[in-house]
């Protein structure tokens, strides 16, 4: 946790103001007792009005200091904690910007959304409470401890029963509660999980009409969670009601003896009192390192998952390497096998095929073949197990990241659109095109028409994922969106499975015409997508079971063979 202190460093002026305010607010405190004691000793037990008037004054005026000095601290305390909170978040969701694909498969889209929002709010509370209290809590022990000892010596040794028992029932607390916190929030990145899964699949349950079994699997998930909420708040619930038994036993015990001393003239009645007041000072600064100490448990546990996520590194760019101006486009696979880090088995085998520049590649195979896991090696998402992938000749893991995929224009196969206008979602990868430029892509995918009707055109607002769209039409805003960049290479992943054959026929055309610089690496499902390529490569579980151009595949392998005809057999039945 320590580690973390570091985003304090920029707010090292709240960080030290809020202790100093605090210092004033503690001396104050340590003040109130002894005037109390002169008030009834010198005023109240001898009839002296003036001087109980006068002290009584200065109890005001110091009261009043202590107040400001409160005040600023919390303000102080509040500003740096908050600051705090919003660079961790920052420093969290750069962090998770700048992940491998391999990484981001390591956590659930809940997980991190959990660490980003829960464990930070729980560190900024920490951070708030530590800079309120960490000066506050030893001085005021070390202070009354001093003034107890000072008035009475003998009555200040039930404090070395009294404190050494606190302790240890701060420190059985403790210890029950740190493992159950770090459950807790295990628990609440389960419930958001489910949380997150339901709600981008709204649709889907509704339409399957498992609203029941969703309902029953997120409250099994909820009640789990709450169950261990509810066990670390009894816990902590207990915290009070024991140290307030500890505290009243001391002050009984104070009383008792204190009353002999008293009577006896040994101890005057308002010394008695301060002497309760300090006792009670030092027995509620413990309570209060005991809650800093049960935030220290908490933030213990989210510091860590914290930690977890900054201790990823960020994805190498290979900023060393030469930087990569020009692409032909040569593409090619040198033996490639590939598994996926959760699995031991080899997900692609031996993969060899190159696309040349300019040239349409087309891969088509069983759902799970290994087509998409593929094409992610091209931009360096993954790394190869075994062998190589090559553009114009060098290794794409060693060419910079950010200069290869800006030659790349990937469409993936689940489309992805931000909430904002069409415009903005064409010009994402280059939010400086111009219109013109923005409109060329469009009618290149076959998108410009149905935008055009838009009530805004271009300026249409998006839903939240393009919700206002059509499964085809949000496609084609993808592949405008590739094309934009003017890609050497083109990979379009199932990317007009939701396209009808005579628009996926003119997308096509467009990219023959006006991107025939570019080399497409194309997977679809219709052999009708794929007849004009170049090349075609059919994958079966991870291997190339055949590959040439469709005359050739139609002639030599049965395996092309079998979906063709299972795909006119298909057509024939729609066309009736
Ligand atoms: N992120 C991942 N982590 C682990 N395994 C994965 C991951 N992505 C895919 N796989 C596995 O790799 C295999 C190939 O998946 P891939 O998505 O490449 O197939 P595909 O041919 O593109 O399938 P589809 O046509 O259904 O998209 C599958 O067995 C899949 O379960």
């Amino acid at each position: 946790m320590i580690k973390l202190f570091r985003y304090l460093k920029p707010h090292w002026l709240f960080v030290i103001l809020a202790p100093l305010l605090m210092v004033i607010e503690v001396c104050m405190d340590l003040m109130q007792p002894q005037l109390m004691a002169s008030i009834i000793d010198d005023g109240v037990m001898k009839g002296n009005l003036a001087l109980v008037q006068s002290t009584g004054l200065k109890m005001l005026l110091i009261a009043f200091i202590g107040l400001l000095g409160g005040v600023g601290c919390t303000i102080f305390a509040s500003y740096a904690s908050v600051y705090f909170a919003a660079d961790l978040r920052d420093d969290l969701f750069k962090r998770v910007q700048s992940f491998a694909f391999k990484q981001i498969d390591r956590f659930s889209g809940g997980q991190l959304v959990t660490r980003l929002t829960n464990d930070v709010t729980q560190l900024q509370h920490f951070i708030e409470m530590l800079l309120k209290i960490f000066v506050r809590t030893p001085m005021l022990i070390i202070g009354s401890i001093v003034m107890v000892i000072v008035i009475s010596p003998k009555l200040a040794l039930i404090l070395t029963v009294s404190i050494p028992l606190l302790f240890i029932a701060i420190y059985c607390l403790i210890r029950f509660a740190f493992p159950l916190f770090s459950k807790v929030q295990a628990k609440l990145d389960a419930v958001n999980n489910v949380l997150q899964e339901n709600l981008r699949g709204i649709r889907l349950v509704k339409a399957f009409v498992r609203a029941d079994f969703e309902r029953e699997k997120f409250g099994k998930r909820n009640t789990d969670y709450t169950d261990f909420a509810v066990k670390s708040f009894r816990i902590m619930a207990l915290n009070m009601p024991i140290m307030m038994l500890i505290m009243n036993v001391t002050i009984v015990a104070v009383l008792w003896f204190g009353a002999g001393q008293a009577w006896a003239g040994d101890l005057p009645v308002g010394d008695l009192v301060a002497f309760i007041n300090y006792v009670t000072q030092v027995l509620f600064s413990v309570l209060m390192a005991s809650n800093l100490l049960m935030a220290v448990s908490r933030a213990r546990a989210s510091a860590d998952r914290v930690n977890e996520v900054l201790a990823i590194k960020p994805e190498e760019n290979n900023n060393g390497a030469q930087r990569l101006h020009h692409v032909e486009g040569h593409v090619e696979f040198r033996n490639v096998s590939f598994a996926y880090e959760n699995s031991q088995a080899n997900v692609l085998k031996s993969i060899n095929f190159e696309a040349k520049p300019g040239k349409t590649v087309a891969i088509l195979g069983a759902a799970g073949a290994g087509k998409s896991s593929l094409v992610h090696l091209i931009p360096g998402l993954y790394a190869p197990t075994e062998g190589v992938v090559m553009l114009d000749g060098k290794n794409v893991l060693e060419l910079p990241f950010e200069d290869l995929r800006k030659h790349i224009g990937l469409v993936l196969q689940q489309t992805i659109l931000f909430s904002g206008t069409i415009y903005e979602n064409i010009s994402f990868g280059k939010p400086d095109a111009t219109q013109e430029e923005v409109e060329a892509a469009a009618v290149a995918a076959q998108a410009h028409e149905f935008i055009r009707k838009m009530p805004n055109g271009y300026e249409t607002v998006l839903g939240q994922r393009g919700v206002n769209l059509s499964g085809g039409q949000k496609q084609r805003i993808a592949i405008a969106r590739a094309l934009l960049l003017r890609p050497k290479i083109l990979i379009l992943d199932d990317s007009t499975s939701a396209v009808d054959v005579k628009t996926e026929a003119a997308i096509q055309q467009a990219l023959k015409t006006d991107w025939s610089n570019s080399t497409c690496i194309i997977i679809a499902q219709r052999i009708s997508s794929v007849v004009d390529a170049d090349f075609i490569i059919v994958l079966e579980d991870g291997e190339i079971v055949a590959q040439g151009k469709h005359e050739q595949l139609l002639a030599s392998s049965s395996i092309y063979q079998e979906i063709y005809q299972s795909q006119q057999r298909k057509e024939e039945v729609i066309n009736g």
